[in-house]
């Protein structure tokens, strides 16, 4: 690196600080811990303090954060915190883009989406931007809050699309990676409640529910899809289910939906080979609805949305339901199945090893 990019690196790094005390929502615990340990690896090197007590639980989460950054150089500690200032302040500014419309409507109490009225169109957006949206346990709960609410609000579709980069990387693997090995069967059990109840309200949401997948979409992100009514997917978009590669089993029901939406060949190589379909693929399979250019997707698809939900709401209602109730009991068996199955394969070596192997980097897809 030469000395005109490092001056140019502090100068961001330091420019990212100011930008942070401007922030106007508080952007949780976690990503303070984050943002505290790139601090603190850009200004100092790596952890060089005492480790704090078991019951001093502030300090000693600031120090496991500062610690977990290994050996990461300085100026690679300052890139990453400026990167993440950076997202975090284009999240909010998508934020408040909402607030300036005046028939746009922000609803409140989210910590990882960002939920808004407009138009007729409850949009749900992944808000992890700096952890490519995985979705940790507050997500699942807050979108299972999200799609009930939706259910009842004045809205005539409801909408979900990814902030930044990515639609969203599926499970966030740390939900099984922080837990001890004597929890672990405790984790699973839960998790596997916490899925079926996810699911189940994608099964039974009654008005059209559409994806606008920006960019790459990993596991339950993918999976889903086959319970949304219509998938506009940006020719930036990857679609991909990695589940064997991750000791794991599928589901988001498709188990049953991909073999029926694509045929048993096409959803094995996906399902059980781990294959990674670009967006053109998932469009002739017919798991995409249609595919725009990047350049003009978000203009084009949320035109196309406008327009839809300018239809008459009741009578779209009606007919999602009429379509969705041939198959709900179904639907709902195929989710138990496979939660259950998950239920084992979280507690399996293959699944762990997987696990850890990703946070030690030495697996990524
Ligand atoms: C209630 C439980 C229900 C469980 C339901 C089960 C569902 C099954 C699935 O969804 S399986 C799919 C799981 N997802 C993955 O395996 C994806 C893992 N991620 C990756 O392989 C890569 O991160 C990547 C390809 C998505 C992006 O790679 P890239 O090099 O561009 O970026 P980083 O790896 O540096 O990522 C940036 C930070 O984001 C963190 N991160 C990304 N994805 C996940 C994830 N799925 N889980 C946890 N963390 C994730 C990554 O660790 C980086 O964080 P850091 O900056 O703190 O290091």
């Amino acid at each position: 690196m030469t000395a005109a990019t490092m001056q140019v690196s502090q100068k961001d790094f330091e420019k990212a600080q100011e930008q942070l005390k401007l922030l106007k929502n508080d952007p949780g615990n976690e990503t303070k811990l984050k943002l505290y340990a790139l601090f603190k690896q850009a200004t100092e090197g790596p952890c060089n303090s005492p480790k704090p007590g078991m019951l001093d639980f502030v300090k000693k989460a600031k120090w496991d954060a500062w610690n977990s950054l290994g050996n990461l150089s300085q100026d690679g500690a300052r890139q990453e915190y400026t990167k993440l200032v950076s997202s975090l302040i284009s999240a909010e500014s998508a934020g408040q883009k909402k607030d300036t419309s005046p028939e746009e409507s922000s609803h409140g109490g989210y910590e990882t989406l960002i939920v808004t009225t407009s138009n007729n169109i409850t949009k749900i957006m992944f808000n992890r931007p700096e952890k490519k949206n995985a979705i940790n346990h507050k997500m699942y709960r807050e979108i299972i809050k999200a799609l009930q609410e939706a259910a009842k609000d004045d809205s005539t579709i409801a909408v979900f699309t990814g902030n930044g980069e990515y639609y969203t990387s599926g499970n966030d693997l740390s939900n099984f990676s922080n837990a001890q090995p004597s929890e672990m069967g405790k984790v699973a059990k839960d998790g596997a409640e916490l899925l079926k109840a996810f699911v189940g309200t994608f099964i039974d949401f009654p008005k059209p529910l559409i994806a606008v997948v920006n960019g790459p979409a990993i596991g339950i992100s993918v999976t889903l899809l086959g319970l949304f009514d219509v998938v506009y997917a940006s020719d930036k978009a990857t679609f991909h289910t990695p589940f064997s590669h991750l000791g794991q089993s599928p589901e988001g029901c498709s188990s049953y939906t991909f073999p029926k939406i694509m045929g048993t060949a096409k959803a094995n190589e996906m399902l059980l080979f781990n294959k990674k379909l670009t967006a053109a693929e998932a469009c002739a399979l017919g798991l995409v609805s249609e595919v725009f250019p990047d350049s003009t997707f978000q203009k084009e698809v949320w035109a196309r949305l406008k327009a839809y939900a300018s239809l008459p709401k009741n009578a779209l209602a009606v007919s999602k339901q009429l379509l969705r109730n041939l198959e709900k009991e179904k639907l709902h068996a195929v989710n138990s199945q496979e939660c259950e199955v998950l239920t084992e394969r979280w507690l399996s070596d293959e699944c762990l090893n997987a696990i850890v192997s990703f946070f030690q980097r030495k697996s990524k897809l």
